[in-house]
């Protein structure tokens, strides 16, 4: 049975991504990350499913980090999940003096806290689920976590739908090592992280590739090239598949300007937000125009 390997321990926002994406696979929990890219590049899992982005928080570094560096994954789905806490402690604690959870989760409580449990300190965990099981062995006195997290660990609920910003929403990605891709569905979303040249203009012209080709973004991030203070891989999202003439043509543009392009997976939208077509940049468009240009290198048209 194939095994996908998501950011555990049982209990977090990404286990239940993972079983939306999983169909019958078996899940295996790890601790990192890390850990969980790691397990698919040595072929202990056949996929990994990992956090990428949080509506309220941005982007999830080590996933970024992960996919740029070592050997190629590529996303083959992706799940859009809403994000609300549960804040889980023990009996026992009557003050609640500390309370732990993954950075994103206590970034997207922050004010709640304040307001809250404004004598508690916030503590970070590696999770939400790994702040449940520090909170159970006594390490800290709360932990801000999943929903879910309360079917694996028995702990007190002293609040549940903890939310600073109401609607927000985590984005998971399922990686595999590179193979064959999920068809084109109207709907999809193409990732890559490319190093642009460091010279005036060279961000502005990468862009500009995807533009011209009416391709429209979905995000864009810098993350630093380690070990070369002010130097950064762009991470950027697009509307479409690489099967499309459009994405097809930008991506080589971009292998063409680019020290170094990596293709981070083309998938159906979890939102399914159609991709937007401008004028002359359809399928149809670019067949036509490749046609009539092979028709002209034959001296057949003019
Ligand atoms: O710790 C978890 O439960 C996770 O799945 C990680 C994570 C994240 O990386 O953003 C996922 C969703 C929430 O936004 C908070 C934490």
């Amino acid at each position: 049975m194939p095994r996908i390997a998501y950011f555990g321990p049982q209990g977090t926002f990404t286990e239940q991504a993972a079983r939306s994406l999983a169909g019958a696979d078996e899940l295996v929990p790890v601790e990192t990350i890390s850990s969980a890219l790691t397990s698919v590049r040595r072929g202990e899992a056949d996929a990994a499913c990992v956090p990428v982005e949080n509506s309220v928080e941005g982007p999830v570094s080590a996933t970024l980090d992960g996919l740029a560096e070592e050997s190629p994954l590529v996303a083959v789905a992706e799940a859009l999940l809403p994000v609300h806490f549960t804040v889980l402690t023990r009996d026992d604690v009557e003050t609640v003096r500390t309370v732990a959870s993954h950075p994103h989760a206590l970034a997207q409580v922050r004010w709640w806290l304040e307001h809250n449990l404004p004598e508690a300190r916030a503590v970070v965990s590696s999770s939400t689920a790994a702040a449940a099981v520090a909170v159970q062995r006594g390490e800290y006195d709360a932990a801000v976590t999943a929903p879910v997290a309360v079917e694996h660990y028995p702990l007190r609920v002293l609040a549940t739908e903890v939310a600073d910003v109401p609607d927000a929403r985590t984005r998971f990605l399922l990686l595999r090592p590179p193979g064959v891709l999920p068809e084109p569905t109207g709907s999809d979303r193409t990732s890559i992280v490319a190093a642009a040249a460091n010279r005036t203009g060279a961000l502005a012209e990468l862009l500009a590739e995807l533009a011209t080709r009416g391709i429209n973004l979905t995000r864009l991030d810098a993350r630093p090239i380690k070990g070369n203070f002010g130097l950064y891989r762009f991470f950027i999202d697009f509307e479409g598949h690489v099967a499309e003439p459009r994405i097809g043509a930008a991506l080589a543009a971009l292998r063409r300007r680019c020290n170094n392009v990596r293709f981070l997976g083309s998938h159906p939208r979890a939102d399914g937000v159609q991709a937007t077509i401008e004028p002359g940049a359809a399928n149809d468009d670019f067949g036509n125009a490749d046609a009539w240009v092979d028709a002209v290198r034959k001296g057949e048209l003019a």
